[in-house]
């Protein structure tokens, strides 16, 4: 083995030189693209772009590139938005066109995730999928309708933080878990460690970790996947089969807990139940499954990052906890806790977690467009292929739309005298065009409730250790999913009535 493995790293060298190549020679008989950093020949910019917090280097270059910039990886045309005007112009309204997503050998095609619809190219499967989970989701008022349930799981939420107050994060994602579950299958999810919810955790963690954006390089060269696992550089494919189970598990086992319950007549109506009423054809069949699992893929991180953010940003910001939690006292007074329905008569409310949603933004790059035709925007060429990155946590920390970016100031968002209310940070943080969230009203309605309902009956201090108070790190972590980091926190009732609020309004729900 060692003998021959020389020849064979040489060989495998030597291919992809040749295909470095072949990619370099193509790109140079491409017109003009955005401006962007001198790369090396070959390769690119791939060394000048960084593993980790790509939204601050490509904010930085946009200074110097402007608004809308490009760089080249491995042959491969990446554009790069930095401002809302571009985004708006471009993934909004030639949606038509910029609404294909990248081409993800190793995690899409080869472990099977483009059955997602994150990652579904844009067609009539797509259209499709869009169109059922818009039934469920696509209002505010549809949402609305759904507000009991989400009531009931938010209180459940504070009756276990309550009675735990350091598992705080591991109950924002069970709740969160809880209410996808419920919608997408009708599944009520156990006290404790619950099977489905650990079988749908371990795909997304797979996921997540695999869809780094060049984790893998036969992203760049899909002929790479023939290749024997034992040439060197194969060892990409040992954890495919295992990401194939999970994946599997994850869309079948809680698709047949449905089947079951509904052929024995005992289930609770949800997204699958609604479309498997009718006889189904198998192919038919295979997308309603993908689309449920849709839900999960896209609403199982996001609300956690948001929520978990809320408690760091209440320890850190104790004048914005105060101002909210007397506007509750006024409001809905302290004999029930606050309710969807309540959300009008909230405004600083309303205005704090649409400054969560822009403090620090869940998905900083949204998630990457492909263009599905050729087009010329302000003189540039954009080919077929390229793919377009719209810098979400730039917009959403751009000194002209949002004074003193980096403060966490709710106001900003409520009009007084002369000062108008700043851009509303939705128009951005779910993304663009037709591949806009599908969830951001469960999302928006999961966060308020969340947040006005914690507020509602806890207080939430730094902790203090050995007599010191401790002061958190406030840097969010880098990924395609961007959360809080890891962070202690004192959560206490804020009066025995509330105590007592919490322990009967669980009982109801
Ligand atoms: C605070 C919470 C959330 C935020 C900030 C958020 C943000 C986003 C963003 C930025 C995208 C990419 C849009 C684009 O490509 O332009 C997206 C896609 C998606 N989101 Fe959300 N999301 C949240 C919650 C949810 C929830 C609760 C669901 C559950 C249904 C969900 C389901 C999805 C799906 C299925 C996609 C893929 C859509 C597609 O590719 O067509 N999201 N989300």
């Amino acid at each position: 083995m060692t003998v021959s493995s020389f020849p064979l790293a040489q060989l495998t060298a030597f291919v992809l030189a040749v295909l470095l190549a072949y990619r370099f020679a193509k790109t140079r008989r491409h017109a003009p693209f955005p401006p962007g950093p001198q790369g090396w020949p070959i390769i690119g910019n791939v060394l000048d772009i960084p593993t980790e917090y790509q939204w601050k280097t490509f904010a930085k270059w946009g200074e110097k590139w402007g608004d809308i910039m490009s760089v080249n990886v491995l042959g491969q045309r990446m554009v790069i938005i930095n401002s809302a005007r571009v985004a708006v112009e471009l993934l909004d309204r030639k949606s038509s066109i910029y609404s294909d997503r990248p081409h993800m050998v190793m995690i899409g095609e080869i472990v099977g995730w483009t059955r997602i619809v994150s990652l579904h190219n844009y067609g009539p499967r797509f259209r499709e999928t869009r169109r059922l989970l818009s039934q469920m989701l696509g209002s505010r008022d549809k949402v609305a309708w759904l507000a009991p349930l989400l009531e009931a799981e938010e209180h459940r939420f504070l009756l276990h933080v309550l009675k735990d107050p350091d598992s705080l994060v591991a109950q924002v994602r069970k709740a969160a878990g809880a209410i996808i579950l419920m919608l997408a299958y009708g599944y009520e999810v156990k006290d404790g460690e619950d099977p489905y919810v650990a079988i749908v955790e371990k795909a997304m963690s797979e996921v997540s970790a695999a869809a780094t954006p060049a984790a893998f390089l036969v992203d760049f060269f899909p002929i790479l996947r023939y290749f024997p696992p034992w040439l060197p550089g194969g060892g990409w494919k040992k954890n495919i089969p295992e990401y194939t189970k999970d994946l599997d598990a994850m869309c079948d086992i809680p698709y047949q807990f449905v089947k079951q319950h509904m052929a024995v007549g005992s289930f609770i109506p949800n997204f699958t139940s609604r479309l498997l009423e009718d006889n189904l054809s198998a192919e038919r069949e295979q997308l309603v499954k993908d689309a449920a699992s849709s839900f999960y893929a896209g609403g199982s991180d996001t609300t956690v990052s948001t929520i978990t953010g809320f408690f760091l940003a209440m320890m850190c910001y104790p004048d914005v906890q105060k101002r909210a939690q007397a506007e509750i006292d006024t409001v809905i007074g302290s004999d029930r806790l606050p309710v969807l329905a309540d959300r009008g008569r909230l405004p600083y409310l309303h205005a704090l977690c649409l400054e969560l949603l822009r403090w620090n933004p869940v998905a900083p790059l949204a998630i990457p467009h492909v263009l599905a035709q050729d087009d010329v925007y302000a003189g540039y060429y954009l080919p077929k292929g390229t793919t377009v990155m719209a810098n979400v946590w730039k917009l959403l920390h751009e000194p002209e739309t949002y004074a003193n970016p980096f403060n966490f100031d709710p106001s900003r968002f409520i009009s007084s005298g002369k000062r108008t209310a700043e851009q509303d940070p939705r128009s951005y943080a779910y993304g663009f065009g037709r591949r806009i969230c599908p969830g951001m009203y469960l999302a928006d309605a999961t966060v308020f409730l969340a947040v006005a309902m914690s507020l509602a009956v806890f207080d939430i201090r730094k902790p203090v250790i050995d007599g010191v108070e401790v002061h958190p790190n406030m840097e969010f972590t880098s990924g395609v999913i961007s959360h809080p980091p890891p962070f202690k926190c004192s959560i206490v009732p804020r009066s025995a009535k509330a105590e007592a609020l919490v322990i009967s309004t669980e009982m109801k729900a």
